[in-house]
């Protein structure tokens, strides 16, 4: 455990859940080497979601990748995980001693501008562990990530730099919604990985 990260790392929300930024984690020419990698290295496909009733292909690309084949259903389409490339893999394991914790999949965003983003959800899907940690990485543009709480409507948000980490833990997913706001103001590409653990 990083111990002193974590310790200087407060908690982002007031109540009913926990988020930390631990801002970036390694140089920015590490993070650029990243994006250059995970850009050309990962299968990522248009994102299927069933809305209504009705399949939408999003412009967000996204991939899926674990220790095992799991089956991920998300936007009620299921998607079987890649095995780890070399980058996820180091990504992973960097994640992991920073936050102390172990993590078994990750899901990865591609966004092609500030016109694609992810409106407010939770991630609390049934496969998921219950109150495990979720940690976020982003490469390429910087992006607001925004906070909703589900009663209150109290809103808090993070600005995500590159080769940032942000992990939500606790009764974040039960309170809380998340999302990453669509902006004019950003053209270029965005890259996230959200490190999970899938329990079967
Ligand atoms: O792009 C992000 O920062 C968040 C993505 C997200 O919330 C998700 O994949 O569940
Ligand atoms: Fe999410």
């Amino acid at each position: 455990m990083d111990l002193f990260n974590t310790e200087l790392t407060a908690n982002r929300l007031p109540f009913d859940g926990e988020v930390y930024y631990y801002g970036p984690i390694m140089s920015i020419v590490q993070a650029q080497d990243y994006y250059e990698k995970l850009l050309e290295n990962v299968e990522w496909e248009n994102d299927k979601a069933i809305i209504f009733g009705k399949l939408i292909i999003t412009k967000r690309k996204v991939a899926w990748y674990g220790n095992k084949p799991f089956n991920y259903t998300y936007s009620k389409t299921t998607k079987s995980a890649l095995p780890w490339n070399k980058e996820l893999l180091e990504l992973k394991k960097l994640v992991e001693q920073k936050t102390g914790g172990t993590f078994n999949s990750c899901l990865l965003n591609l966004y092609h501008s500030g016109e694609e983003g992810m409106a407010w959800h939770s991630d609390g899907e049934k496969d998921l562990k219950k109150n495990g940690a979720i940690a976020s990485l982003s490469f390429g543009a910087e992006r607001k990530f925004a906070f909703k709480h589900k009663q209150t409507k109290q809103n808090v948000s993070i600005q995500l730099v590159k080769g940032s980490l942000l992990v939500m833990k606790g009764e974040t997913q039960i309170h809380w919604l998340h999302r990453l706001p669509p902006t004019k103001k950003v053209k270029t590409p965005r890259i996230n990985l959200t490190f999970r653990t899938i329990e079967l």
